[in-house]
């Protein structure tokens, strides 16, 4: 079985994507770790005119160990992944890597943006999240000062709504619902109840697959 999870910045996706990997006994690909490792990677050219040039040599030359959370986190790093992540060639350089762990015998649940609608439009099962963007700021502001990270909420919350407009705007992505993916608000959900309702749907579409 293939679970697909997209979702705006701070949806909750990939908590929700571990959980169900973990409810299935799947295993899990964040996707946007490999946008956070290229953008990374060239932070120190940022608005040099060697930047995309850099990026794309970045995505090519990716290896799996470049993608450790631990580094990746940073709100600078997430708002530099969506940079590089216009970049027609840098998502062509990623697209197999996804598209293989997608593929892998057993199944797999992936989170990202274009899972349902580019990365595997056939998953079995697709889930878009959404939260409002004032609870997606509150609950980074929470993530970032569990880590004993500073932050500011009104800056949080600008950058995340300018994350969410670049990758709407992305003419490179995929970055909407798909025609049959399923909307889940978790607004006024905990992490619990979240899952619970996702996977109330992952068995919902199983059972209707199976004819039940
Ligand atoms: N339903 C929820 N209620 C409260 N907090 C949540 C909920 N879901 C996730 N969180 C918390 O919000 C933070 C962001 O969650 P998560 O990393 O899963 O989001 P994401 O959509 O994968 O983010 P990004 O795509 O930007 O990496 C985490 O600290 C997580 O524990
Ligand atoms: N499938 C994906 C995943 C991510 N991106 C881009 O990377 C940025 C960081 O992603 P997070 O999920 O870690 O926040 C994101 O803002 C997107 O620009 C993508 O394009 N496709």
């Amino acid at each position: 079985m293939i679970i697909a999870v997209d979702g705006p910045a701070a949806s909750g996706k990939g908590t929700l994507a571990g959980g169900l990997a973990g409810y299935y006994r799947l295993p899990h690909l964040d996707t946007g770790l490999l946008y956070r490792a290229v953008g990374r990677a060239v932070e120190a050219h940022e608005g040099q005119a060697d930047f995309e040039a850099r990026a794309i040599e970045a995505a090519r030359d990716l290896h799996p160990d470049d993608l450790d959370p631990e580094f990746l986190v940073a709100q600078k790093i997430g708002n530099l992944a969506s940079k590089v992540a216009v970049i027609g060639e840098v998502r062509k350089a990623l697209f197999q890597y996804q598209r293989n762990f997608a593929l892998r015998h057993g199944g797999a649940v992936l989170d990202g943006r274009d899972i349902g609608t580019v990365i595997c439009p056939e998953a079995d099962v697709k889930l878009f999240i959404i939260a409002d963007a004032h609870a997606r700021a509150e609950r980074r502001a929470r993530q970032f000062a569990a880590r004993g990270q500073a932050v500011d909420f009104e800056t949080l919350y600008t950058q995340i709504e300018e994350r969410d407009a670049r990758d709407r705007a992305n003419p490179n992505g995929g970055f909407y619902p798909a025609a049959d993916a399923h909307l889940l608000d978790t607004t006024q959900l905990d992490i619990e109840a979240a899952l619970r309702a996702a996977v109330a749907i992952v068995d919902a579409v199983i059972a209707r697959k199976a004819g039940h």
